[in-house]
């Protein structure tokens, strides 16, 4: 008799809110800079659909909310004009095609910018006046971003009515809702961590007080597109883009105890090992008081293979775990997650080139590899 092959955690069915999933291999969102002009291109279908399961979570690259003062890179897509809502309806239907449910990062550069992104050469804007400090890059390069300019106290809902408009954009686009890009060190982490975060107005000073921006955008995402489509993507214990928070755990807590106010869909929180960005690191910290608290779908992302993703599974540290490089090189990758067959390594170099195929939609699949 043939031995019934065992359980893989991670292809196990959960009810996602009001989306089925057939399985808990969540495709993490990844910036690819292959948008060019901040319009999604025609080989993002290919891209998308190529990585799509029937019953599968997609979340999309970080896409700009506004072209006034959102964008810190070249060929981010947007989501604020009617092109680009166009050029993303036939990536999200393909994605739909094949049964899977498709979420749109909407995100805010903040700091991380230069005022070459940003109308008439301004200055980029934040919660803050402090500037990141150049670093040299591989290429030899020294980054630049250019010191931002604090934000008013009655500009903020200029803002949070962007993030707004996005999310509803996203929906027009036929995105099954949207995750607000609240990590890595970007406007909204910007606001919540008090190593930048020196504001003296009601968005400053108190954990309460630097919260207020994420929570309102929050707010405003949910009352516009419903919360059971809204999602938040949160990093804590990082410190990418010099954000970086005093007490972590302490920030960790509040914003999911806050957010269980609002009944959304789930939170996203990028593992305490992710603290750099590409390797992790040996670390007292984990997730498990923020597992606990919060009420709806936690999803875990960082540093996972496929023996990590099943154990956090089986013990409950999270609903779903979302992977980032592993995915990026294995189109296919829950099934060979299914079958335990070997995974196609990452080309590191290809991650942000504006290339439409190498690196991109050329990685093989299992059957390709017989
Ligand atoms: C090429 C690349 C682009 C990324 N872009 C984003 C992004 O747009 N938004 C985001 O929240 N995280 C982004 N990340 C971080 C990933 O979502 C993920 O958290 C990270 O790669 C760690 O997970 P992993 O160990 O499974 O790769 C990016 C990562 C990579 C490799």
């Amino acid at each position: 008799m043939a031995s019934k092959s065992p359980i893989v955690p991670l292809i196990t069915p959960y009810k996602f809110g009001i989306f089925n999933l057939s399985h808990r291999v969540v495709l993490a969102p990844m910036g690819r800079l292959r948008s060019y002009n901040n319009v999604p291109q025609p080989h993002a279908i290919l891209y998308y659909s190529q990585r799509t399961t029937n019953g599968g979570l997609l979340i999309s690259e970080a896409t700009c909310i506004s072209p006034t003062t959102a964008i810190g890179y070249t060929n981010i897509p947007g989501i604020w004009s009617k092109e680009q809502i166009e050029a993303w309806k036939p990536i999200v239907d393909a994605v739909h095609a094949k049964g899977g449910i498709f979420l749109c990062q909407i995100w805010h550069a903040g700091r991380v910018s230069n005022s070459g992104f940003q109308p008439n050469g301004q200055a980029p804007i934040s919660c803050t006046d402090k500037g990141l400090t150049p670093q040299l890059l591989s290429d030899g390069n020294v980054t630049e971003n250019t010191p931002p300019r604090r934000l008013t106290t009655d500009e903020i809902p200029q803002i949070i009515n962007d993030f707004r408009l996005a999310a509803r954009n996203a929906m027009e686009a036929g995105f099954d809702g949207v995750e607000i890009h609240g990590a890595h060190g970007y406007l909204v982490d910007q606001f919540m961590k008090d190593n930048v975060n020196d504001r003296t107005d009601e968005y400053g000073g108190s954990l309460e007080n630097r919260c207020r921006f994420p929570l309102e955008v929050v707010k405003a995402i949910a009352e516009e597109i419903g919360a059971e489509r809204v999602g938040i993507r949160l990093s804590p214990f990082a410190n990418y883009n010099e954000c970086e928070d005093s007490n972590p755990e302490e920030l960790g807590l509040y914003m999911v105890n806050a957010l269980n106010n609002y009944n959304i869909l789930y939170c996203h929180m990028v593992e305490p090992r992710m603290k750099t960005f590409w390797d992790k690191i040996d670390c007292p910290h984990c997730l498990a008081p923020m597992r606990k608290a919060f009420n709806g779908t936690f999803m875990v992302a960082g540093g996972y293979d496929r023996e990590g993703g099943n154990n956090a599974v089986v013990e409950n540290r999270a609903d779903l775990v979302a992977y980032g490089r592993w995915f990026l090189s294995n189109p296919d990758l829950p099934k060979r997650f299914e079958l335990d067959a070997p995974l196609n390594k990452y080309q590191r170099e290809m991650f942000y080139t504006f290339d439409p195929v190498i690196g991109y939609i050329d990685y093989p699949f299992l059957e390709d590899n017989y």
